[in-house]
């Protein structure tokens, strides 16, 4: 069929090329695709169709234009009618070329040109495929592993009385049991709302309107999961939605029209009663609810149960009862008495509302007859009862309710950053943040098939709570689970399959080895960056590994195989199925063993890089009291320093011992150091206070005979002489004169000026060696008037003597001062030093 230029999708398309390209080529839109289509081996056709690819493209009612996915295009089932004889050019990658074919072709939708690009990201489907190819090719993942998406359903349930009384209105409309449309009411006079009225479509696997049947319901959304129970696989459903949308009743309904668990139990019976081998089978049932953070028995109540991760069954709860049921019946009155347990209480918006999340796991062991023999497998099935989502102010504002409102919202949230983390493909999912999320684990990101039902509210008063509620499952459609079996393993009868599988075990054998490689090339540079710090240990560590090269370099799991093999294709054909079986186990010993390796490998690494950040907080630890020790000596040495500094512009007279200056000891403390220099320089200021007194009464004693006794001259520049009076000392007194003269000259000190005690005192501090020089100076006794006392002037000789004397005292005073100067640098540079 050629493309319909007024079927809707193809409009869609239509506007997003009308876009892109000038308006001025005039050509049906429709006559554009086709020509990509049929021009795809030109380059620039396929560059003109990536870049029509990449922008994100809205979906509106039956179609969706995938950007993100592997689709150019999606269509509905009218399209996939028409698929088989539509022109198709798709453009994969080598690893999934040949299954993509098979797909396409099974539809009857010949692929005309196939161009191999690349990864599967890039892998784009021009033409009418339909919705169908379109599913299947996004299900190949890139490791080329199947893989299926959550499938996603939304139930309307009828409007209530309640909400009629209260004149409320619908906001939702479903249309071709896909399509969900959510319109926004504003009161006419509210203008302001009015222009922003929020609408927005949705579309899903199916939506089901207020008058849809249970039993409908149920063959919609769970009937297939059923199937995969009883294919040995995980299946889970769930219902999500506000306070009051109807999951309860979904999931559990009424005794006149039950839920979806119970028609899912009655038909798992049926089934197995139907295929496994001589009703050969054990259903265990076990019912649990998550109430306020903690994981309660609903079939024998008692002590808050610990959730346990278990590397065969996932997360469990332990010491949760089991019940063996052996038909639908019975069930259903197990479920009865767990759902008496459970917590429920009336709120505004719901009369019974549940205030916790219901758990029913249903395990099926069976056996299956097939043609290899009897297969046993394990089914498990998870029915989940979610609590309504709530406003806190929907909510009764008793404390006990808010709490539980809370808990169940926090838990929601949980829920909902793991579906965003799931759906943004991000390596960590915080499972952890919930007992909610951690009980959904395997439903969600594990090897498990899942359907949601988003139960939502028709009333207009619940707007909020349904768009939210719609906008999760959006997202949710967008989850990837991979579905794996639970079946044991069967060893093929036919030689040729023994072979296949042989092969198959030696390609996962070979990507075992690759993953050690590229494991055991992490851990040597782990080592190699710890070596420098602990080298001794990390070469213990060496030895001790079970992954060290010397086992590494043996001979490969595969390389056995391949010995086997050869082995048996040499023996006679008899025994090829016991050799082969043979092999088959020590494939499957050589790969747990490479499992344990690497596990064990991974610890290793774990454990190294563990210790490695614990050494560098310990160095980081150390450099920073370093640090403080640092800036603590520092702040001393500037102390000390501005010390000195006073201390020798103040120009005291310190006389020190000449003694060598002793380094002191690395580990003395540095204030005691300082305070003992401070100390010394306190008894040598001291000491030399008494020499200076005793070299000048030495002087004075020389002067004594010709010097007269009460008078004493001042510094020709600021000091006037002043007679001392008899009474005090025996030694003159020396007094500064307050006021200076140009000419020296004697005045008589006024006797009993000053009382003679503060005299004497003040004399004794106020004496110098300057005083005393001057005193003799031959210029300043010229000067003097001659009297009784001064009459005898000292001979030249003398005062020769007296001078070299005093130049002597001042080069000593001099050379003290350098002595301390180079010892203080010294002590600087050892300071700095330490
Ligand atoms: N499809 C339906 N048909 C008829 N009645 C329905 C339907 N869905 C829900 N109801 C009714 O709506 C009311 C609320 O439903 P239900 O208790 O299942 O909500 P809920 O989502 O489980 O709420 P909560 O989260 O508070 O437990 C019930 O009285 C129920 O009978």
């Amino acid at each position: 069929m050629p493309i319909n230029s007024t079927h809707p999708s193809v409009n869609l398309f239509h506007t997003r090329i009308t876009r892109s390209q000038p308006r001025s080529s005039g050509k049906a839109k429709t006559t554009q695709l086709e020509e990509c289509a049929i021009a795809d081996e030109e380059s620039d056709v396929n560059q003109r169709l990536q870049e029509e690819l990449e922008t994100p493209i809205i979906s509106a009612r039956r179609t969706v234009l995938f950007t993100s996915g592997n689709c150019l295009f999606s269509g509905n089932e009218n399209d996939l009618r028409d698929a088989a004889s539509m022109p198709t050019r798709i453009r994969y990658s080598p690893t999934v070329a040949p299954k993509l074919s098979s797909v396409a072709e099974g539809m009857g939708a010949t692929p005309k040109t196939v161009a191999c690009t690349g990864s599967l990201r890039e892998v784009k489907v021009a033409g009418l495929i339909g919705r169908q190819l379109n599913e299947r090719l996004e299900a190949l993942s890139d490791d080329g592993t199947q893989s299926s998406r959550i499938m996603v359903y939304v139930r309307l349930r009828p409007i209530s009385k309640k909400e009629k009384e209260a004149g409320s209105r619908s906001c939702i409309r479903i249309v071709n049991k896909r399509d969900v449309y959510l319109t926004e009411f504003a009161l006419e006079t509210d203008y302001l709302r009015l222009k922003r009225l929020r609408g927005r479509h949705f579309a899903f696997d199916a939506a089901f309107p207020e008058n849809t049947s249970q039993q409908e319901v149920y063959d919609t959304s769970t009937a297939e999961l059923i199937e995969g129970v009883m294919q040995g696989r995980n299946c889970s459903v769930f219902c999500y939605g506000a306070t009051g949308a109807g999951k309860t009743h979904t999931m559990l309904g009424t005794m006149q029209s039950p839920g979806v668990m119970v028609l899912a139990l009655k038909d798992l019976f049926a089934k197995l009663n139907q295929h496994s081998s001589g009703g050969d089978y054990i259903v265990k049932l076990s019912y649990l609810e998550v109430y306020n953070e903690s994981v309660r028995d609903l079939l024998s109540p008692g002590r808050p149960l610990i959730l346990r991760e278990d590397s065969k069954q996932g997360i469990v709860a332990a010491g949760l009862s089991q019940y063996q049921a052996y038909s639908a019946d019975e069930v259903m009155l197990l479920l009865q008495r767990g759902n008496q347990n459970r917590q429920t209480e009336p709120t505004r918006i719901n009369e019974t509302s549940s205030r916790s999340h219901a758990i029913l796991q249903v395990v099926a062991e069976y056996k299956v007859q097939q043609e290899a023999g009897c297969i046993s497998r394990v089914g498990k099935l998870s029915l989940i009862d979610l609590a309504g989502s709530e406003r806190a102010l929907a909510t009764d504002q008793r404390t006990l309710r808010s709490l539980e409102g809370a808990n169940i919202n926090r838990s929601l949230l949980a829920l909902s950053s793991c579906i965003n983390a799931l759906v943004e493909g991000k390596k960590h999912i915080p499972f952890r943040n919930s007992k909610l999320t951690q009980l959904l684990k395997d439903s969600l990101g594990g090897a498990c098939q899942t359907a949601m039902i988003a139960n939502i509210s028709p009333s207009n008063i619940c707007f909020g709570e349904t768009q939210n509620t719609l906008h999760w499952a959006d997202r949710a459609k967008e989850i990837r689970t991979k579905a794996l079996s639970n079946e044991d393993l069967q060893i093929p009868e036919s030689q040729e399959d023994q072979t296949k599988l042989l092969l198959q075990m030696q390609q996962e054998n070979q990507q075992l080895r690759f993953q050690l490689a590229s494991l055991q090339q992490k851990y040597l540079a782990v080592q190699s960056a710890s070596v420098s710090s602990t080298p001794v240990r990390i070469g213990s560590h060496l030895n001790e590994l079970p992954c060290s090269p010397a086992p590494f370099l043996s001979p490969t799991p595969s390389a056995r195989l391949t010995a086997i093999h050869a082995s048996n294709s040499k023996r006679p054909q008899s025994g090829t199925q016991g050799a082969s079986a043979n092999g088959d186990k020590a494939a499957d010993r050589a790969i747990k063993e490479l499992k344990r390796t690497i596990q064990i490998m991974e610890r290793e690494t774990e454990r190294v890089q563990k210790e490695s950040a614990r050494r560098e907080e310990n160095l980081n630890a150390s450099i920073a009291t370093l640090h403080r020790e640092h800036s603590v000596q520092l702040k001393n040495k500037d102390e000390f320093i501005r010390k000195l500094c006073e201390r020798i512009s103040a120009g005291d007279q310190t006389m020190h011992k000449n003694k060598s200056y002793k380094s002191p000891d690395k580990h003395h403390n540095i204030r005691d150091e300082v305070e003992n220099i401070r100390n010394e320089n306190i008894s040598s200021k001291v000491v030399a206070t008494r020499k200076v007194a005793k070299t000048s009464e030495r002087l004075k004693r020389l002067a004594s005979p010709k010097f007269p006794r009460n008078a004493c001259l001042l510094p020709s520049s600021n000091r006037a002489l002043v007679p001392a009076t008899d009474q005090g000392t025996k030694t003159g007194r020396l007094r500064r004169a307050s006021t200076l003269t140009t000419q020296p000259q004697i005045t008589p000190l006024p006797r009993f000026n000053f009382p003679a005690k503060i005299e004497v005192a003040t004399m004794a501090k106020k004496r110098t060696f300057w005083d005393i020089s001057n005193t003799n100076s031959p210029e300043v006794l010229g000067r003097v008037r001659p009297t009784r006392s001064n009459l005898s002037t000292p001979s030249m000789l003398l005062q020769v003597i007296l001078k070299l004397l005093l130049v002597g005292l001042i080069l000593f005073r001099i050379g003290v001062i350098l002595a301390d100067m180079h010892r203080y640098n010294s002590l600087i540079k050892y300071y700095d030093a330490t």
